[in-house]
């Protein structure tokens, strides 16, 4: 089967420092795929390679076996990568609905349905749908920059959906999240079809082993090792170089 995504031989420098150092990441349609590591080792500089928004000084990212290297965030967005940042990235003046909205008008066009107000009632009924999976019909009408932490984040889970990607990359999603708000990421993520992959970069372990199939360890810019969860449990090296105890 071809993979969803491949990357090979990544490698951005900053100056002296090597934040990715030929990195090889694969990922099949529909898999839950972790990238865990200590501070510093390169998880979200990964994230920004395959997403688009950093170019790599080396190295190719396929997806679904077409070479989109040199595409922007915009274009692979379009191709069917979604991307929810470590700090939720929405507009504070429009309303949640209108950030789900500006979300779903890309990819709201199909053949013969090409003319404006078509496309604009297909990305309204996506966002309304969206809206009601994520829990935020109630206030779809309230501006962005009224919500709390918690329900921005839902708002741009909702925004990531939207461009109905193949690909939802996480970057520490459960960051800043309450116990309660933890739990509903867990179980949303959970029963996301799988014809959504995902690859999570997370701190939470336990977050980590309840919903992934695979992890990749990355440290100082290397992968340090792809395994299940439990051979990645079970691994010395990973355990010395993942501090915060893996097991
Ligand atoms: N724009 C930049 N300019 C210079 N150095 C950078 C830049 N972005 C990242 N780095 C460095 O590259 C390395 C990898 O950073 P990155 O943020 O990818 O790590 P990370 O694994 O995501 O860390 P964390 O878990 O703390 O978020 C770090 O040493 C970081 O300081």
């Amino acid at each position: 089967m071809t993979p969803l995504l491949s990357a090979h031989g990544i490698t951005v420098r900053y100056g002296s420092l090597a934040a990715l150092d030929g990195v090889d990441l694969r990922i099949m349609p529909g898999q839950r795929h972790a990238l865990i590591g200590p501070n510093g080792a390169g998880k979200t500089t990964l994230l920004d390679v395959l997403g688009g928004r950093t170019r790599a000084g080396g190295g190719r990212v396929l997806l679904a076996g077409r070479d989109v290297t040199r595409l922007g965030p915009a274009a692979r967005a379009r191709r069917g990568i979604g991307r929810i940042h470590q700090r939720p990235a929405v507009w504070s003046t429009l309303t949640v609905r209108e950030n789900v909205l500006v979300a779903a008008l890309p990819r709201a066009v199909r053949p013969g349905r090409w003319h404006p107000s078509a496309r604009r009632r297909a990305a309204a009924r996506t966002a309304d749908a969206l809206l009601a999976r994520v829990g935020l019909a109630g206030i779809a009408g309230v501006p962005a920059g009224h919500l709390a932490h918690g329900q921005r984040r839902q708002v741009e889970i909702a925004m990531g959906l939207a461009g109905r990607p193949r690909l939802l990359l996480l970057d520490e999603p459960a960051a800043g999240l309450s116990a309660v708000e933890v739990g509903w990421l867990t179980e949303f993520l959970r029963t996301l079809p799988r014809a959504v992959a995902v690859l999570l970069v997370e701190h939470r372990l336990d977050l980590v082993y309840a919903l992934c199939d695979t992890v990749t360890v990355l440290r100082d810019g290397r992968t340090l090792a792809t395994g299940t969860p439990a051979q990645i449990r079970a691994s010395g090296p990973v355990r010395e170089a993942y501090a915060e105890g893996v097991a």
